[in-house]
């Protein structure tokens, strides 16, 4: 067992709950399409995996700590439903477990306050269903919209549902980009699509999609990336979760590596959402790992990093239970999502 990251050893669960003052980051204001920036991004696919590699093995957070580190995971949670036989009922359950993700007695015991999840996220039909069981709360709805999950719908279209998801009170929208252009080196295609869905979405923050499972390398994800921020993405999403490989260390380097570059260059802090595939405590710790490294403890609050993921806080509750009470309860006592 590798030794206890010192890194990591800067909470307890008292500090890293809900007690946190809340702060939120002036949105992404964009700028113009800089082609020679994007174009001299590039990505040494040996050192990343190597570097990636080296974040899992190396971080072990262990009692108190990881206890505190969960609690955080919880609270930058998108806690997602995104299926094709989503019901209203199923999203109102979904709802309360955001609404309360972590037992009573179990934050109680850990001296932890109240928390929430970062936001729940559903399809644009759902969103009514998410509207009433939230009232109440300040938990964000965020809205799947552009023709999730491929993007291939009519553009006019893709603009509409945004502007309809918005109506219908989501103020966050997951946009998916259209993966052609980046695999045609189309920039200027994917900045103005993605600037026309950014002014589509008003008030409300938009997260872009990059679904980089099918960007062909790591070097297109780095300039998809920088290309997205540049056109006023609030926040870049690897995946779906509907892609054949979704949200991976490698990629989440490649992503967070152009944040850093582009905060460094102009000053804007842009968020960062891994998703599809996440679904153990353990994974989740090694992200908020990587995270804390490469960006620092300001992306470590709900307003510039997210994990959408549907199954992670079952695993998550599991593992909180055990540190409470020493031991780990039987699968069926936890809800499914
Ligand atoms: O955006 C969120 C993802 O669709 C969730 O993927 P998951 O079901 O693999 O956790």
């Amino acid at each position: 067992m590798s030794a206890p990251s010192p890194h990591l050893h800067t909470q307890t669960p008292q500090t890293a709950g809900a007690q946190l003052p809340q702060v939120t980051e002036p949105r992404n204001p964009g700028m113009p399409l800089d082609l020679n920036w994007v174009l001299s991004a590039q990505a040494n696919t040996s050192a990343i995996e190597r570097r990636a590699g080296s974040i899992g093995a190396r971080r072990s957070v262990k009692k108190a700590y990881q206890a505190a580190w969960l609690v955080k995971a919880v609270t930058c949670i998108d806690l997602t439903t995104l299926s094709g036989d989503d019901t209203a009922r199923r999203v109102e359950r979904l709802c309360a477990k955001a609404r309360q993700p972590v037992a009573p007695a179990l934050l109680e015991a850990m001296g932890v306050g109240p928390v929430t999840t970062g936001a729940v996220c559903v399809y644009h039909e759902m969103i009514p269903a998410a509207v009433a069981a939230l009232k109440g709360t300040n938990i964000p709805i965020a809205a799947v919209s552009t023709g999730f999950p491929a993007g291939l719908s009519p553009f006019e279209l893709r603009l509409r549902e945004i502007e309809m998801s918005v109506a219908a009170g989501a103020t966050e929208i997951d946009i998916v980009i259209s993966r052609r252009h980046v695999l045609s080196g189309n920039w200027q295609a994917l900045y103005d699509e993605m600037a026309q869905m950014r002014a589509a979405c008003g008030e409300a923050h938009v997260k872009a999609i990059l679904a980089t499972g099918e960007l062909g390398s790591l070097r297109n994800v780095a300039r998809a990336s920088l290309v997205c921020m540049m056109a006023g993405a609030d926040f870049i999403k690897t995946s779906t979760g509907k892609e054949s490989v979704n949200a991976t260390l490698p990629v989440s380097l490649v992503m967070i590596r152009a944040i850093r570059d582009f905060y460094e260059r102009t000053g804007i802090r842009v968020g960062y959402k891994p998703a599809g595939g996440i679904s153990k405590a353990k994974d989740a710790l090694t992200y908020l790992a990587l995270i804390k490294e490469e960006l620092g403890d300001r992306w470590l609050q709900p307003d510039l990093f997210r994990f959408g993921a549907s199954s992670l806080l079952g695993d998550i509750e599991r593992q909180l239970e055990h540190y409470v009470t020493g031991a780990y309860s039987a699968g069926y006592r936890h809800a499914a999502n």
